[in-house]
C-alpha cells in the first residue's frame, strides 16, 4: 500500500478537520501518500481528488466544518455507482480509504471494502448515534455550542418569566438533549428513546413557577417532535408564556472542543495503522476510554446506548 484516500461524508462535524490532519500526518510519517477526496462519495465518483501534504493540514485542527467539504449523495447506495467510485480510486493508484462520517457513510465504506478497496470508518457526526463508541467526533463541540445557546436563552426566559422549548439536533438519538439538558439545568429533557408525559412536565413547570422560579427550559430532542408542536401540546395543560426555539445548524459549527480534537487525533492515527496492517471494513471507536474496532457489519445490527441515567438524574432533581 502506497497511497490512501480520505473523505468526509454526511453532516459536517467539528473535529473532522482534526481527524483529516491526524490521518494525513500519520500516513506521511509512515511513508504513505495521501489524497483528499472532496465532497464525500460524490467527489469520489467524480474523481475530485487532491494530494495532501503536512503543510496543507497545518492550522486545521482548530477549524470547524470540513475543508474537504461534505455531501449527501444517496446515489452511492447503488452498486453501479459504488463500482465507479472504486474504479476512480484504482485509476489514481489509491489502495485504501478512510471515511469520516456517520452511520450512513459507513455503508459506503463497507461497499468499497467489498469492492477490494480496504476502508476504515471514523465516527464523525454530532449525533452520537453510532453503536460501539462512547463518543463520536463533533458530539462534544455540538453539546458545548447548544449549552452556550441555552444559557443565553435562559437570560431572556427569566426576564419575561417564560418557558422555552429548545429543539436540539441528533436525529433519533437523544444524547445531545440529555447532556445539554443536564448541563443547563433544564426543567425537563425529552428524547425519542424514552417515554415522556407532557402533562407531568406542565405540572413540574407550574410548581417551579409557584415556588418562585422565573424561567422554564425544556430541552427537546428533534426526533421527538417539533418545538412548535410540543409547545401547542404543553399549552393544553397550562397557561404558560411559552416560546419555541430551534438551535438547528449552529450546533454543527465552531471550533472543536479539546475532547473532539483529541479523540479525532487518536482515532485518525489508529485508522492509518489499521490500513497499514491490511485491515478494512472496520469502524473505529472509543469504548471505556480505549480505542476499539468493530466490523462495520456488526454496527448495522447494533444499537447505540445512550447514558440514560442522565435522564433519571434530571427527573429526580425536578420532582
Ligand atoms: N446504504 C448506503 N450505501 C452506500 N452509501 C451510503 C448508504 N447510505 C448512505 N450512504 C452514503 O453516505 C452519505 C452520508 O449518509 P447520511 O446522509 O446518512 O449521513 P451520515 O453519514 O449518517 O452522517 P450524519 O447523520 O451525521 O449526517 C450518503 O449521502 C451516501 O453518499
Ligand atoms: O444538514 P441537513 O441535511 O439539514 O441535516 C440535518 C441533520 O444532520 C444532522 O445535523 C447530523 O446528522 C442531524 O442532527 C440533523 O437532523
Ligand atoms: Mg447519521
Amino acid at each position: 500500500m502506497k497511497r490512501i484516500g480520505i473523505l468526509t461524508s454526511g453532516g459536517d462535524a467539528p473535529g473532522m478537520n482534526a481527524a483529516i490532519r491526524a490521518v494525513t500526518k500519520t500516513a506521511i510519517s509512515n511513508g504513505l501518500e495521501v489524497f483528499g477526496i472532496r465532497y464525500g462519495f460524490a467527489g469520489l465518483v467524480a474523481g475530485d481528488f487532491v494530494a495532501l501534504t503536512a503543510e496543507d493540514v497545518d492550522h486545521k485542527i482548530s477549524q470547524g466544518g470540513t475543508f474537504l467539504y461534505s455531501a449527501r449523495y444517496p446515489e452511492f447506495a447503488q452498486e453501479e455507482v459504488q463500482k465507479k467510485g472504486a474504479e476512480q480510486l484504482r485509476s489514481h493508484g489509491i489502495d485504501a480509504v478512510i471515511v469520516i462520517g456517520g452511520d450512513g457513510s459507513y455503508h459506503g465504506a463497507l461497499a468499497l471494502t467489498r469492492l477490494g478497496i480496504n476502508s476504515i470508518g471514523l465516527p464523525g457526526t454530532i449525533d452520537n448515534d453510532i453503536p460501539y463508541t462512547d463518543y463520536t467526533i463533533g458530539f462534544s463541540s455540538a453539546c458545548r455550542t447548544a449549552m452556550d445557546a441555552i444559557d443565553k436563552i435562559r437570560d431572556t426566559a427569566a426576564s419575561h418569566h417564560r418557558v422555552f422549548i429548545v429543539n436540539v439536533m441528533g436525529r433519533e438519538c437523544g444524547d445531545i438533549a440529555m447532556r445539554v439538558g443536564v448541563a443547563t439545568g433544564a426543567d425537563a429533557i425529552v428524547i425519542p428513546e424514552r417515554p415522556y408525559d407532557i402533562k407531568e412536565i406542565a405540572e413540574t413547570l407550574k410548581r417551579h413557577f409557584a415556588d418562585g422560579k422565573d424561567n422554564g427550559i425544556i430541552v427537546l430532542a428533534e426526533g421527538v417532535m417539533s418545538a412548535d408542536k410540543f409547545k401547542d401540546e404543553l399549552l393544553k395543560y397550562g397557561d404558560f408564556d411559552a416560546r419555541a426555539n430551534v438551535l438547528a445548524h449552529m450546533q454543527r459549527g465552531g471550533s472543536p472542543t479539546v475532547t473532539d480534537r483529541v479523540n479525532a487525533t487518536k482515532m485518525g492515527n489508529y485508522a492509518v495503522k489499521l490500513l497499514l496492517d491490511g485491515k478494512g471494513g472496520l469502524a473505529v471507536g472509543i469504548e471505556n476510554s480505549k480505542l476499539a474496532t468493530h466490523d462495520i457489519l456488526d454496527l448495522f445490527d447494533g444499537k447505540h446506548q445512550g447514558d440514560y441515567a442522565l435522564l433519571d438524574i434530571n427527573k429526580e432533581m425536578n420532582k
